[in-house]
Formats: C-alpha cells, sequence, structure tokens
C-alpha cells in the first residue's frame, strides 16, 4: 500500500510512455489517484485519455514507465496475483459494451462466472441487488442490450462493472451520448455510490457538468504528460496552460461552474 500525506494512493504511475508506430503520445507521464475521490482525465482529443484508462487496466502495454497497481508494480504480477487485483476494479465503456446476446442479468453475471464460485441462485440475487443500485427496475433484468435505452444500458455498464464489488470503478465517458437530464442522473448516481460504497472513481470524460457537479479532482493530459491536477475550481481560477484556460474559462465552464465562479461572470 503506499500512503502519503496521510492518503492512500490505490494507483501510481510514473514515467508512463506510449507511442503507436512514429506517433508518440506520451513522453513522461505521472499519475496518482486516492482512494475514495472521484478523478477526472481531461484533455484534447487524441492526447490518449482512453488509452491511460487501457494502459492502467492492463489492456495496452506501455513502453515505458511503471504502473503500481494496489501498491504491487504491474510488471512483477504473476497471472493469479494480476487475476486477484482485477477482480479489485470494474470497468465501464463507452458504449456499455454489453454482451448483446445475453440479458441484462446474465451481462451482470459474466464478471461473476468468470472470478467466483456461486450458485446460480446466488448469482441472480447478487444481479438483481447491482440492478436495484445503479436505479433499474427488476422488468429490465431479463431485458435484451437492444431493448434497452442508451441511459439504461449504461446502467446496466455500470451494474455489470459493480458485479465484484470493485474498491475502483473506470469510466469511459459515461454520459456521452446521454441527454441532459439522464447525464445529471447518472452523474449523481455516480457521486451517491462513491459516498455509500466508499467507491474511487475514475473517468474519462468532456462533459463540464459533470467536472463540476461530481468530481473531486480534474488531471489534465497535453503536451504527452499529465500538465497538472486540481480541484475544478483550482483550474478554473489559475488556468495555467492554454489548453486549461480554453476548457476551463471559456462560455461553457463558466455556464457549468458553481454558482460562485458564474456570478462573477455575470
Ligand atoms: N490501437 C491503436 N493503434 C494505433 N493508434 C492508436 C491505437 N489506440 C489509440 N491510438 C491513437 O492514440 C491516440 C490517443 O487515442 P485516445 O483514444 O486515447 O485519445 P483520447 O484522448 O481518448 O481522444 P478522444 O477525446 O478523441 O476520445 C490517437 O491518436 C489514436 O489514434
Amino acid at each position: 500500500m503506499i500512503v502519503e500525506d496521510g492518503r492512500e494512493i490505490l494507483i501510481r504511475v510514473r514515467g508512463l510512455a506510449k507511442s503507436f508506430g512514429t506517433h508518440q503520445i506520451w513522453e513522461s507521464l505521472n499519475l496518482d489517484v486516492y482512494r475514495g475521490e472521484i478523478l477526472a482525465i481531461v484533455g484534447g482529443s487524441g492526447q490518449g485519455k482512453s488509452v491511460l484508462m487501457r494502459v492502467i487496466t492492463g489492456l495496452v502495454r506501455p513502453d515505458n514507465g511503471v504502473v503500481t497497481l494496489f501498491g504491487q508494480e504491474e510488471h512483477t504480477l504473476s497471472p493469479e496475483a494480476r487475476l486477484e487485483i482485477e477482480r479489485r476494479w470494474g470497468i465501464l465503456f463507452q458504449d456499455g459494451a454489453l454482451f448483446s446476446s445475453l440479458t441484462v442479468l446474465q451481462n451482470i453475471e459474466v464478471p461473476m462466472r468468470e472470478h467466483l464460485d456461486l450458485s446460480q441462485s446466488m448469482m441472480d440475487n447478487l444481479a438483481f441487488l447491482k440492478l436495484s443500485m445503479v436505479g433499474l427496475p427488476p422488468e429490465a433484468a431479463h431485458k435484451y442490450p437492444s431493448e434497452l435505452s442508451g441511459g439504461m444500458r449504461k446502467r446496466a455498464g455500470l451494474a455489470r462493472a459493480l458485479a465484484l464489488d470493485p474498491e475502483i470503478v473506470f469510466l469511459d465517458e459515461p454520459t456521452a451520448g446521454l441527454d441532459p437530464i439522464g447525464a445529471t442522473e447518472f452523474d449523481h448516481l455516480i457521486r451517491k455510490l462513491q459516498q455509500t460504497l466508499g467507491l474511487t472513481v475514475y473517468m474519462v470524460t468532456h462533459d463540464l457538468d459533470t467536472i463540476f457537479t461530481v468530481c473531486d479532482r480534474v488531471a489534465v493530459l497535453a503536451d504527452k504528460k499529465i500538465v497538472r491536477t486540481g480541484s475544478p475550481q483550482e483550474l478554473q481560477r489559475t488556468p495555467d496552460h492554454p489548453w486549461i484556460e480554453e476548457y476551463f474559462c471559456g462560455e461553457r465552464a463558466r455556464a457549468a461552474s458553481p454558482t460562485e465562479e458564474r456570478r462573477v461572470v455575470s
């Protein structure tokens, strides 16, 4: 376990480098993710936000650098230890990534089948519990993904990400494609889950409303590294990088930010 200033660091990334062919995405990227926080990774298109999530979760290999997961360096893990670690997180991909041939309940049970040894009725009970945690009605259990709205699919994907009672969930653009009401409801759901379960949330997002409503901290990807971390309000007050200035001080950011900032500009 890594503890710094009394806070536990669940994930530490140091000196990460990654290229695809001749295209270098990062040169030397550093990042810490603290237990219990809601962290947003932001940055311009193509800066490698999605790739970073894939590197941390082991889906993509970096060219250089060290990823430490729950205090253990990723490259030192045995296959068994890696599997143990994978049980400690859940991932919600952008489109929900549900299996279309499985019902919602069966989708939620996929990680349980992979990692646990439970009876069918036990898995069903747990899956129904996850459904209610994400605000889906029991009737949704036997539907196929194609029979659900976009918002319901996201919730079903989140229920699957929560299947193994993870300590951290990775969310890739959780509100993308949702209407404003659906997006606001999803933001509240994320905050509620973080508060009630003590979850750590790592999310890639472009959504300023989400950032200002639910995120404790933001990490900004630019110039092939994380150029700044801080609360959304700190970044807005002292935008010390052109991209941060453009993003956090533009009209859309002012509309999304809490009353204090809005009053200043009105
Ligand atoms: N498997 C891959 N092979 C080659 N290039 C890739 C691969 N995956 C990602 N890239 C490239 O890496 C860069 C970063 O991609 P990534 O999707 O992480 O960006 P992003 O910051 O999430 O962008 P956006 O905000 O547009 O989603 C892009 O230039 C992308 O084309």
